[in-house]
């Protein structure tokens, strides 16, 4: 079946202001899960609606464990959003992800540990699929979108999630290495597993601002991270317009989004009712 798109994008470190939408509107929406990092801002860029929520919150209040990102996805799916795409500062670990240059990710290593990673809870058990934890169309399109601006782009890397808000030790840098990470950030995930849970294909196009502190005498500070964030702005900016122009004019269905099909554990009987209007949203169609 295909439908309008509807973009949400989650903008990062830098991208607070927003990311250029026509005919801007911001909107206060409320979620059962608390907060969400700020009001939205719904427009249209080439004539596709987007939702925009930075991620931090106005003038980057709120680091990265204190995201409320099951807030920040409800408030999404609430909007009607039909994909996410999310854009970040990362880290280097690989010498040929270069400062400036893109990543389209395709996979995680999650050492977060203080976050809420799931909408489920006690009363209401689901188990959904993270092996391929990004949408291959929503990932391509931004890669493409990417290159046609000019910009340097890896169409595959590995993010691991850090909890932060401190940056790695030296000896961290290398483990992570070791471990065939990519690039490191400290902000998709939960983003990511809660996406899918809410049956939001998700595609992360991430920018490298810094070789984090692997490399003997260098050290990645927030100065480095913003310098390369704020000469890219605009690039950015253009990336989503051209990604926007670039989507065909209707949506076919992707198989993310049935995400939550048989992914159910709970007898009907025994889910627990306060919990399932919480879930209203994300997971009303299969509940
Ligand atoms: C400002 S440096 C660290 C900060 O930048 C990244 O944020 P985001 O992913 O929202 O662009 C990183 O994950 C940290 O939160
Ligand atoms: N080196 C780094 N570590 C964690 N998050 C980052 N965001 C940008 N650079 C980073």
């Amino acid at each position: 079946m295909s439908a309008p798109w509807h973009i949400g994008v989650i903008g990062g470190s830098g991208l607070a202001a927003g990311i250029g939408l026509d005919d801007a509107q911001e909107i206060d929406v409320s979620s059962p899960f608390g907060a969400p990092s700020a009001p939205v801002t719904t427009g249209t860029l080439a004539g596709v609606r987007f939702t925009f929520l930075p991620r931090h919150g106005p003038g980057h209040r709120t680091p990265p464990a204190l995201v409320n990102y099951r807030a920040n996805i409800d408030v999404l799916k609430r909007c009607g959003v039909t994909d996410v795409i999310a854009l970040s500062a990362i880290g280097s670990l690989n010498e040929a992800m270069k400062p400036g240059h893109f990543v389209a990710v395709d996979q995680f290593i999650d050492r977060t540990s203080s976050r809420e990673n799931s909408f489920f809870e006690a009363g209401i058990v689901a188990h959904v699929s993270m092996a391929d934890p990004v949408c291959p169309r929503l990932s391509a399109g931004l890669a493409d979108a990417a290159e046609g601006e000019g910009g340097m782009v890896h169409r595959s890397g590995c993010y691991l999630a850090m909890e932060g808000p401190q940056f790695s030790t030296r000896a961290e840098s290398r483990m992570y290495r070791t471990w065939g990470a990519d690039v490191i950030g400290m902000t998709a995930m939960p983003e990511a597993r809660l996406a899918r849970e809410a049956e939001l294909p998700y595609g992360l196009l991430a920018m490298v601002t810094d070789y984090d502190s692997w490399r003997e005498g260098e050290a990645v500070s927030v100065e480095d991270v913003l310098a390369v964030m704020h000469r890219n702005v605009a690039l950015a900016h253009r990336v989503v317009r051209r990604f926007a122009a670039s989507l065909p004019a209707q949506r076919s269905a992707s198989p993310i989004d049935t995400a939550l099909d048989n992914a159910v554990m709970t007898a009907p009987a025994q889910r627990d009712p306060v919990l399932r209007a919480r879930l209203h949203a994300v997971a009303g169609r299969v509940l």
